[in-house]
């Protein structure tokens, strides 16, 4: 945070959010100068199950309200789970309800039930996963769309790529900053991850160029549809995921 981050991206599922309620306050940062999101997990999907762990997660973080709440992964009961959410931002626990991982396929399923339309749907987004036919459902649907694994989740072959190694050598970028500006002027939500300083700093210093619009085009032109990407659509992922992320274990 103090190299000027101001959005926060966790969830239950990450095991973490106290130590980002603790790093909040620690940072002396007003409340309303930060971004922070959570997303329940799917063991909580029943409606009391995904009250009660609404209200956790605000007591982890310290928070009175979080600015996004997400459904992590769009599998079971999560009917419920919405309902609980809309209730909890109508009580102010939540200034924004958004949903992650969810397909055209899956979208179609769940969101026509839901009385509050999603403000984002939280996907997969690299020059190699685009997401073409999502965006045009969120677009129709003034939903917004939130980039996880932004730079490719580090990715070897896209940060060789010549397309963007070219591009970032004409404007002494690096390829981490063109992805990351590609995305932006896409008009894509993005939080990139780094667990060094340095590449914290260049991940964000991406406002002082602009990429021209056949730059735009032959960034668009990389994309292929999913290969090599995490599928929600794949069979048996719900108990994949249930398998990986115990949240009642702690
Ligand atoms: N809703 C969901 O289901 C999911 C949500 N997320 C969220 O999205 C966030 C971002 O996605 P994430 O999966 O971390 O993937 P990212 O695309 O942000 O990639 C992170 C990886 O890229 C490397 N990296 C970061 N910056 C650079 C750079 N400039 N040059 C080269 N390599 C770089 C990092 O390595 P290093 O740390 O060593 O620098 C790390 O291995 C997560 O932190 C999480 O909050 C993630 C997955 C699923
Ligand atoms: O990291 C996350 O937020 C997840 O939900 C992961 O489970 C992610 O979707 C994954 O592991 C896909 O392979």
């Amino acid at each position: 945070m103090k190299l000027g981050y101001r959005h926060i991206d966790t969830a239950v599922a990450y095991f973490n959010e106290q130590e980002v309620g603790k790093a909040i306050k620690d940072s002396g940062i007003p409340r309303d100068q930060i971004w922070v999101t959570s997303k329940l997990w799917l063991q909580d999907f029943a409606y009391e199950d995904a009250k009660k762990a609404i209200d956790l997660s605000l007591e982890k973080l310290g928070l009175d309200y979080m600015d996004l709440y997400l459904i992590h992964q769009p599998y079971g009961k999560v009917d419920e789970a919405w309902k609980a959410m809309e209730e909890a931002q109508k009580d102010g626990k939540i200034r924004s309800i958004g949903v992650s991982n969810m397909t055209p396929k899956i979208w179609n399923k769940f969101v026509p039930n839901f009385d509050v339309m999603p403000s984002v749907n939280q996907m997969q987004f690299d020059p190699y996963f685009q997401q073409k036919e999502l965006r045009k459902i969120l677009a129709e649907n003034h939903v917004a769309l939130e980039a996880w694994g932004p730079l490719g989740q580090g990715d070897k072959d896209l940060f060789n790529e010549p397309v963007l190694k070219n591009i970032a050598e004409k404007y002494g970028k690096d390829v981490g900053q063109v992805i990351l500006r590609f995305e932006h002027q896409e008009g894509i939500i993005v939080f990139p991850k780094s667990v060094h300083e340095a590449r914290i700093k260049s991940n964000k210093e991406i406002f002082d160029f602009e990429l021209t619009s056949d730059e735009m085009d032959s960034i668009r032109a990389l994309d292929r549809n999913g290969e090599g990407r995490h599928d929600p659509d794949a069979p048996g992922i719900k108990d994949q995921l249930l398998n990986a992320f115990d949240v009642h274990a702690e």
